[in-house]
């Protein structure tokens, strides 16, 4: 071909990217919201209400707006701690690492007094926040519960220091505790196999892109592969909750800077545990099919990985990306995300669960993924 003939391919491609239809770009997608999208589109137990989404969506932006919520929310909450606390960025990167490592399971069937509890700074916290109470208190008492040289020393980080990390002011143990065990020691071999034992590494690795960090985390570590098979399809789901929630954590905790700093933070979804899908089936904006809300209500096991489950997770996925789609429609200049909306919703859910406003359960799965 010379010189003045147009290279038709390239031409083709370029209309094709201009008409939307290609992506040039290598930036990387973590395939969570085509996902959600499919299995949506596929439920027949878990629907989204439009009207109940376009109505929570406005109640949210209003007061999200009201309450001022954005990254720097994060470090107000009085256990969460920041550099300072810790002592430099990348020591923060390894709490967060490790809180999100063990972010899992902390639903119990006990009555309030009698759930594992843990007692630090003169106060008892429950849920999740008994993780992050558990975790200062052992490095308070002396134990690098953060350091993955400890995570991968059989002699020294045994099942019974951890119990002690998780110790409870209460007859219940946290639970799942073998498989919090599991979790660290695999965190620790990979991280001392390819990122030089340290978690500020794996986020150097992912080179400046939230959707490569969570791909990163979903390749090289099993217990952050939250990706099930739905109703025998060939391509797993990939739902990828504690991936997720570990940059959005890093994102909120740095404030977008540093260690925090992505380019694609907005490719992060909500994130598919036990409470946001409750309080989205509270607002009416998801609703189940009778059987599943009968098992919900009656605090069933709804196994994990099953359509059910999966139904759950990723229509809860689907419904925040339509109330953010909503938002953004309706005030183009606000600049909100799901991460925001779904930290909001979390702590919405906490506070009327403190209130003793909870009007719906949440659904009962016992696994290491949410
Ligand atoms: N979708 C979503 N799930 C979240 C959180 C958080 C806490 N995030 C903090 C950081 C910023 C926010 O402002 C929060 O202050 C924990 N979880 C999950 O919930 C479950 C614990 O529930 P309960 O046992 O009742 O505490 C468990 O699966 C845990 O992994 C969130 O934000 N979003």
């Amino acid at each position: 071909m010379s010189d003045d003939e147009p290279d038709l391919e390239l031409l083709a491609l370029l209309r094709q990217h201009l008409q939307g239809k290609l992506t040039l770009s290598d930036e990387p997608e973590t395939g969570v919201l085509e996902g959600a999208e499919y299995v949506y589109d596929n439920a027949i137990d878990v629907a989204i209400d439009m009207r109940s989404c376009k109505n929570a969506a406005a109640a949210i932006h209003a007061q999200m707006r009201q309450k001022d919520y954005s990254p720097a929310t994060w470090a107000t909450h009085e256990l969460h701690p920041d550099a300072f606390d810790l002592g430099d960025d990348a020591a923060l990167v390894a709490f967060v690492f490790t809180m999100d490592l063990l972010n899992f399971s902390f639903w119990s069937e006990k009555p309030e007094a009698e759930r594992f509890t843990v007692e630090y700074r003169g106060k008892r916290w429950t849920g999740y926040w008994s993780l992050v109470a558990a975790l200062r208190r052992a490095l308070d008492e002396g134990i690098p519960i953060t350091d993955s040289h400890f995570w991968q020393d059989e002699e020294e980080c045994t099942l019974e220091v951890l119990q002690q990390v998780f110790r409870s002011s209460t007859s219940e143990e946290i639970p799942l505790l073998p498989e919090r065990l599991a979790c660290l020691r695999e965190a620790g071999k990979v991280l001392y196999e390819k990122y030089k034992c340290h978690p500020a590494n794996l986020v150097d690795a992912a080179n400046g892109s939230a959707a490569g960090l969570v791909n990163l985390l979903a390749r090289d570590f099993s217990c952050f592969r939250d990706e099930h098979v739905f109703e025998g399809r060939r391509k797993p789901i990939r739902i990828l909750k504690r991936a997720q929630i570990l940059v959005a954590d890093l994102w909120a905790c740095f404030e977008g800077e540093g260690y925090g700093e992505f380019r694609d933070i907005d490719k992060i979804t909500m994130f598919a545990d036990y409470r946001v899908p409750q309080i989205l089936n509270s607002m009416g904006c998801i609703f189940y099919s009778p059987p599943l809300d009968t098992a919900i209500h009656a605090k069933r096991n709804i196994p994990c990985g099953g359509s059910w489950e999966m139904q759950l997770r990723a229509c809860s996925i689907w419904c925040v990306e339509l109330i953010r789609r909503e938002i953004a429609r309706q005030h183009p200049d606000s600049h909100t995300n799901a991460i925001l909306i779904d930290f909001f919703l979390y702590d919405t859910i906490k506070e009327m669960e403190a209130s003793g406003q909870e009007n719906v359960p949440h659904h009962r799965t016992r696994s290491i993924w949410y």
